[in-house]
Formats: C-alpha cells, sequence, structure tokens
C-alpha cells in the first residue's frame, strides 16, 4: 500500500552537507509532508533505499546528487515494474546533464518542491547488454587509459576543445577505431572517433551530443562522428550542432555495437568496457516528476 505524499530522499554522500537542501527538507517536513532521508557512501547503496521506499509505501523517490546517482535510483525503479514509486530528482553533482536537460530546477529548494509536488510524466530508460541502465546518455569512444586529468598532449593539439573532448569521454588517448553498429533499418561500417546515444540531449557539462532525443518517444538517437577529416573541424562541427557529412544520426528502439578492439561507454557518467553492446530503449520504464516547461518530452 502506497502512503500519500510520502517521499524519500536518497542523497549522494558528496552532497550531505548542502544547508539550503537541509533547511529545504525541514520546510517540507513543516508543510506535513513525510519526508525520509538516507545518504549513499558507496555505488549499491542507492539500490538498496530504493527498496526500502518501497517497503515504506513511498509515492516518490528522490534523488539527490549528479547523473550517476539518478541512474542508479532511475535503474533500480525501473525493475520494480508497474507499481513503482515515481522518481523526482534534485541536483547535486558536477554537470548535471539530465537534470539541466529537462529544466530542473538547479536551486535544492525549488527542487525538491518539484520532487515531491510535480506531475508524474511516464519515461524511457535504455538498458545496455541486459544489465545496465542509462536515463541521460551513453557516450562512447577508442581510447588506451581512463584518467581524470586532460592530457598534456591532447591540450597542446587542440587547445580549448580538449576539455569538451575530454569531459565527454574521460579518456586520455582519443583514437578512432573500426566498429559495426546495427539497428531495425540501420547499419554503419567505419572508424567512429565519438558515439553518442541519448535518450536525453546533453553531456558533458552541456554539450547537445544528441539535439534531437526526447526522452518519451521510445526511441534513443545514436550520433556518431567519424574519422575521415582532422580532428579539430570535426568537435567545431558538433559543437556548433552543424549537420556535416561526418554525423551519422539516426533514431532507433536499439542498436547493436560490435567492435575488434575495446571500447569504452560512460553510461551516465560511468564506465563500461566492452567489444559488443547491446542497446536497448525501455519504453515508458519509470515515472519522474518534471516541470511543466522539461524540453526532452515529446
Ligand atoms: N558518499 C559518497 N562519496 C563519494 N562517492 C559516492 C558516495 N556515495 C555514492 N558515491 C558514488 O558517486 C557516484 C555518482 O556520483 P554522481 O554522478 O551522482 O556525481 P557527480 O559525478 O559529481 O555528478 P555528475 O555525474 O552530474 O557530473 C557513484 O559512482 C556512486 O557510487
Ligand atoms: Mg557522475
Amino acid at each position: 500500500m502506497k502512503d500519500t505524499g510520502a517521499a524519500l530522499l536518497i542523497l549522494n554522500g558528496k552532497g550531505a552537507g548542502n544547508e539550503e537542501l537541509r533547511e529545504a527538507v525541514g520546510a517540507l517536513r513543516e508543510e506535513g509532508v513525510k519526508l525520509s532521508v538516507r545518504v549513499t557512501w558507496e555505488y549499491g547503496d542507492a539500490a538498496r533505499y530504493v527498496a526500502e521506499a518501497v517497503e515504506l509505501g513511498c509515492e516518490t523517490v528522490i534523488a539527490g546528487g549528479g547523473d550517476g546517482t539518478i541512474n542508479e535510483v532511475a535503474g533500480a525503479l525501473a525493475q520494480l515494474g508497474a507499481d513503482a514509486p515515481a522518481l523526482g530528482i534534485i541536483p547535486l553533482g558536477t554537470a548535471n546533464d539530465f537534470a539541466t536537460g529537462c529544466n530542473i530546477p538547479l536551486s535544492p529548494e525549488q527542487a525538491l518542491q518539484l520532487a515531491v509536488k510535480g506531475r508524474v510524466v511516464d519515461i524511457d530508460l535504455a538498458k545496455v547488454n541486459d544489465q545496465h541502465f542509462f536515463i541521460n546518455m551513453a557516450t562512447g569512444g577508442f581510447g588506451t587509459r581512463i584518467t581524470t586529468e586532460t592530457p598534456e598532449k591532447l591540450k597542446a593539439a587542440l587547445g580549448g576543445v580538449s576539455y569538451f573532448i575530454h569531459g565527454l569521454l574521460r579518456l586520455d588517448t582519443l583514437k578512432a577505431d573500426s566498429c559495426e553498429i546495427k539497428g531495425p533499418d540501420f547499419s554503419w561500417q567505419g572508424d567512429a572517433l565519438v558515439i553518442g546515444i541519448g535518450n536525453g540531449r546533453q553531456a558533458g557539462g552541456g554539450q547537445q551530443i544528441c539535439p534531437d532525443a526526447l526522452i518519451n518517444d521510445g526511441l534513443l538517437q545514436l550520433r556518431l562522428l567519424t574519422s575521415e577529416e582532422l580532428l579539430p573541424s570535426f568537435l567545431r562541427s558538433l559543437i556548433n550542432n552543424e549537420e556535416n557529412k561526418n554525423i551519422v544520426s539516426a533514431s532507433l528502439p536499439w542498436l547493436e555495437i560490435n567492435a575488434p578492439h575495446d571500447m569504452t561507454f560512460n553510461l551516465d557518467g560511468e564506465p563500461l568496457t566492452g567489444k559488443r553492446f547491446r542497446i536497448e530503449v525501455l519504453p515508458n520504464a519509470i515515472q519522474c516528476r518534471l516541470p511543466p516547461n522539461c524540453e526532452l518530452l515529446g
């Protein structure tokens, strides 16, 4: 049985010191909203708290954190089926690409109001290799090593653009490599430099990688950058959103990627490495509380 209005806020431990949020939680409780708070320490905690929210009969589970936290909560909700609580979002991460793409307010107080009282909408999720989920985007490419620093070589070669590409992929060596991508009525083979598969539109801190994506159309937007031209000009065209012969674009319900060498996809910012990826949309997988001006709804 659901407890009307009850909500559980799952807060990434990185955001636990936010005073504005503490005040906003207090204010809502004074209004009579039954709001519990749990704080995560590591991967896996969020999913356990989602299970607790179901036991408590919560109508809403609120993810307080970045894209990675939303990913964990959304994935756990999707596995519950039809009677799952709705997802609310408080953006407390570094990039917050999903929340920003949805026009969710960045102020914790306003985001919390929306998360508890906002309109519920059915949205799609994407599933990868039957095991992983993403709510916002999978960005992939070929690289040898994952690092957290922008490498000096790339910076010297590309200037400011390297920050963008690095932020997008978090790879220290960007190489093109051959891969094969197949989907319904779609087939592509060639050298890919960057691949974006979007449920949402933006990644890498505001870059519109998949500008036509919608989160409730039952499709994923594939955008890939091929490597037949000099790197800096591609990147410019991607940044400016100009269509270009080096950009392949398709909207697909599923796709399969096969590569002879390892490639790494970031699923909402969390890395997954392999040679084969099957990515499929799960239409209407969860319910989410979104603002009326959410740009990702069709
Ligand atoms: N207390 C904690 N301290 C540090 N990391 C945590 C903690 N609790 C969970 N995590 C980990 O944080 C990661 C998710 O971080 P999240 O994406 O929410 O923030 P971010 O990376 O700063 O934001 P964004 O992805 O929007 O740039 C997950 O891998 C999760 O396991
Ligand atoms: Mg993250």
